[in-house]
């Protein structure tokens, strides 16, 4: 019975391991692929970002150098009108949607020209403290200068970022900048297309730490200086590679998300792509949940159907071991029938044979004057003599490697496993006594009453000596105990030939 609830669990459980790795398999693998397609599409999306950058840089920097050349190249516009000459210099660039100044500085820092058509020429105001024009005043391959956001109070609700060049003259001597004012409501326009899914974020951030854009927009977060937050010195950690991503959380909302950043070419800027580990993954865990419904249902009807399968069993088994009983025992007493003693006896012999302590004893148990019994009360009631005989010995006997048999007619066996002669004598007499004190009546016995002869026999160790010498040794006894009277024990020695009551 146990052997097959151990076996039942193992099918139950080798099933619901098989189960559980193939799902957890193509699990971990749609897991994986879910990763890897977040991560390419994070990539190609900074990519293109990168791009439009770079790209709208390139054009606002020729711009700049078209007007910086006709600045220092004037044609003789004598007779040009004030439009025509604000045209030539700044051409269509001007009105730029993005653009909200493009202006010349001379080399100590005062307007020349601009596009501001609104500039007050009676308000003269001097930036060469400035860092976009020191930058260029005192180094000559500052190429294009990227500033920090500036609240510029151009009219524009959004700071600026202002793009610096140098204008050299022909010794190369510093002769001003030209500078364009760029409305960050560029980067935020740019921004805000990309669909970013849930919590998703988009920023544009310096390489030492200041926020440019970043959307989901708030005014409060342009020019604000991360540089000490982890995430931000992760990926500075990182950006030797100029792109990578990396999955955090992140300190400000709690939110974990896969970072993908890439730096903008020739400038000092990083676009940075953050899309919620939730997001990604929505459909991955929706299919978790699934498939973990799956299975605990499946699990439970595999633990119905084992139990079923199971509760079959148990009836067969039962039903084999009722079978296996009946082949057993012996029909009338219920004790083991002659055949199982034989087997019985010999396991024990064996037993005994192995180990050098394992010896045991042999009661050979008779009926007396049965035969008178039957005569005077019937078979039927000799029937239920032999059946109270059986119920003494099954009392009697509690240890579990006791045995008790029906050896044929009104004899019957028992086997005491590791008894010695003392033990064996004294079970003797104990049962010899009890069936006396049951008391049943036999008026053809000298006693009155049903009672037994029981002959003993230990088996000794003596060379050569057999099993059934034993079982003989046992026989005489029970021969010698009803020759001296009846209702009594009597022990014998295997080999000896008087054994001593
Ligand atoms: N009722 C009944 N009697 C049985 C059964 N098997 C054998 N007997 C009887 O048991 C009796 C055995 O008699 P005997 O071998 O002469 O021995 P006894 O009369 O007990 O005399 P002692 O053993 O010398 O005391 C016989 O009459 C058998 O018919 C059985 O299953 N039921």
């Amino acid at each position: 019975m146990g052997r097959l609830q151990k076996y039942l669990a193992l099918i139950l459980g080798l099933i619901i391991m098989m189960v559980l790795s193939i799902c957890g398999a193509s699990l971990y693998e749609g897991y994986r692929q879910t990763r890897i397609s977040a991560i390419t599409e994070a990539n190609n999306v900074t990519l293109i970002v990168q791009r439009a950058i770079s790209r709208n840089m390139e054009i606002l920097s020729l711009a700049m150098d078209t007007l910086a050349y006709r600045y220092q190249h004037p044609l003789d516009l004598t007779h040009a009108s004030d439009e025509e000459r604000y045209n030539y210099l700044f051409g269509s660039t001007a009105a730029a949607h993005h653009i909200t100044a493009l202006a010349i500085l001379d080399a100590d820092g005062y307007v020349r020209v601009t596009s501001r058509r609104s500039a007050s020429p009676s308000v003269v105001v001097n930036y060469s403290e400035r860092t976009y024009f020191t930058v260029h005043r005192d180094s000559a391959d500052a190429g294009l200068f990227i500033s920090r956001p500036i609240k510029a109070n151009l009219g524009n609700e959004l700071p600026v970022v202002v793009l610096s060049k140098r204008l050299s003259r022909k010794d190369g001597s510093f002769d001003g900048v030209v500078l364009m004012a760029l409305d960050m409501s560029y980067f935020r326009d740019l921004f805000t297309g990309l669909t970013l899914g849930e919590d998703g974020i988009m920023s544009l951030y310096s390489d030492d730490g200041v926020t440019y854009m970043r959307v989901p927009y708030h005014p409060s977060s342009i020019g604000r200086e991360i540089t000490n937050n982890p995430n931000f010195q992760r990926l500075r950690a990182m950006l030797v590679d100029n792109d990578g991503n990396f999955f955090a959380r992140a300190h400000t909302d709690g939110v974990e998300r896969l970072y993908t950043f890439r730096r903008i070419p020739d400038a000092p800027l990083i676009v940075l792509l953050g899309r919620s580990e939730r997001f990604i993954f929505k459909t991955w865990y929706d299919t978790l949940y699934s498939v973990l419904l799956l299975l605990i249902i499946f699990t439970a009807l595999a633990g119905v159907l084992l139990m079923l399968v199971r509760r079959e069993l148990l009836k067969r088994v039962a039903a084999e071991k009722q079978l296996e009983d009946l082949a057993r025992t012996d029909g009338l007493t219920g004790l083991l029938n002659r055949r199982s003693l034989d087997e019985a006896l010999l396991a024990v012999w064996q037993r005994s044979q192995r180990s050098p302590t394992a010896g045991f004893s042999t009661l050979f148990i008779d009926v007396d004057y049965f035969k008178r019994y039957n005569d005077t009360y019937g078979h039927e009631m000799g029937d239920t003599v032999l059946q109270a005989v059986a119920a003494v010995l099954r009392e009697h006997l509690q240890r579990q490697n006791d045995l008790a048999g029906r050896y044929g007619g009104e004899e019957f066996v028992v086997l005491l496993e590791q008894t010695d002669e003392h033990g064996a004598l004294r079970m003797a007499q104990q049962l010899c006594e009890a069936i006396y004190n049951r008391g049943i009546p036999h008026s053809g016995s000298p006693l009155g009453v049903i009672s037994v002869s029981i002959g003993v026999a230990t088996m000794n160790r003596a060379p050569h000596q057999r099993m059934e010498d034993v079982l003989n040794a046992a026989d005489h006894a029970l021969y010698i105990a009803k020759r001296e009277g009846r209702n009594r024990v009597c022990v014998a020695h295997p080999g000896q030939n008087d054994p001593l009551a």
